[in-house]
């Protein structure tokens, strides 16, 4: 693992059950750096965050990790009930949550970061909201808030900005861009080209297998696009 490694992916073989959905998998993910991770649907995007975040095992080949600390995960906003009874302040303090135990009281700086994280995604006004009385769009909003209030140093994100509006991809991608500069390793899975693109690192899967790695600019090009997205012409959306 060098210097500039957040996390080193060797060999990994992944699935469900009997299920293999991951291939042979090597990568290197920057650290103080985003890499976005592209591919059709199925292609394993969420299981290779999934990997990362130590929730699917793999059945071969090993992750190493910069950062000792747990990785926050941002699941998909379908992925977490809207019937739980909480407010937005609530589930973005469950962050915090994460990192005292749950039988602390939160302190001031807790309180803080709570606060900068609701604003950072642009939600301050939700704060005495119920979670289920939130658009979707809102909803992953304040999930990503979560995710930042955790100061982990490896960011996991699945598609964080499907089905947003402009402004709120535009503060996801801030937050993701302040992340970065804070030294955290950041990954997320994306159908969001222009995200994509704005990645430092990336990763273009196709059935389960690495097909590309490495600068946007590089591994998004017409013809790997072309080849992996069949048929497609033009790419303003993946
Ligand atoms: N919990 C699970 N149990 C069994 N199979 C699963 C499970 N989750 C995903 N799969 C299968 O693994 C394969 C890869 O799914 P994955 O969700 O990783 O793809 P993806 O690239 O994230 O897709 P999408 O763009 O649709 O979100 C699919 O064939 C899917 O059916």
């Amino acid at each position: 693992m060098h210097g500039t490694d957040g996390v080193v992916i060797s060999d990994v073989t992944a699935g469900y059950g009997s299920r293999t959905v991951l291939y042979g998998i090597t990568a290197r993910l920057p650290r103080s750096g985003v890499t976005a991770v592209v591919g059709p649907n199925g292609s394993g995007k969420s299981t290779l965050l999934g990997v990362l975040a130590g929730v699917v095992r793999p059945s071969r080949g090993t992750i190493d990790h910069a950062n000792p600390g747990r990785p926050a995960f941002v699941v998909q906003r379908d992925a977490v009930s809207d019937s739980l009874p909480m407010t937005v302040r609530d589930t973005v303090a469950m962050g915090r949550w994460v990192l005292r135990g749950p039988w602390r009281r939160l302190t001031a700086l807790d309180h803080s970061v709570i606060d900068a994280c609701l604003a950072a995604l642009d939600v301050s006004d939700l704060a005495g909201r119920q979670l289920s009385t939130l658009s979707g769009g809102q909803r992953q909003r304040v999930l990503v808030a979560q995710g930042l209030a955790q100061e982990s140093g490896l960011l996991l994100l699945d598609e964080p900005t499907t089905g947003l509006d402009m402004s709120a991809r535009e503060h996801i991608s801030g937050a993701l861009d302040r992340e970065r500069a804070r030294g955290v390793t950041v990954v997320h899975t994306t159908h969001d080209l222009e995200l994509a693109l704005r990645a430092d690192h990336c990763l273009l899967l196709e059935d389960g297998r690495l097909l590309a790695e490495g600068p946007p600019g590089s591994v998004l090009t017409s013809q790997a696009l072309g080849q992996v997205f069949h048929g497609l012409s033009s790419v303003p959306n993946l």
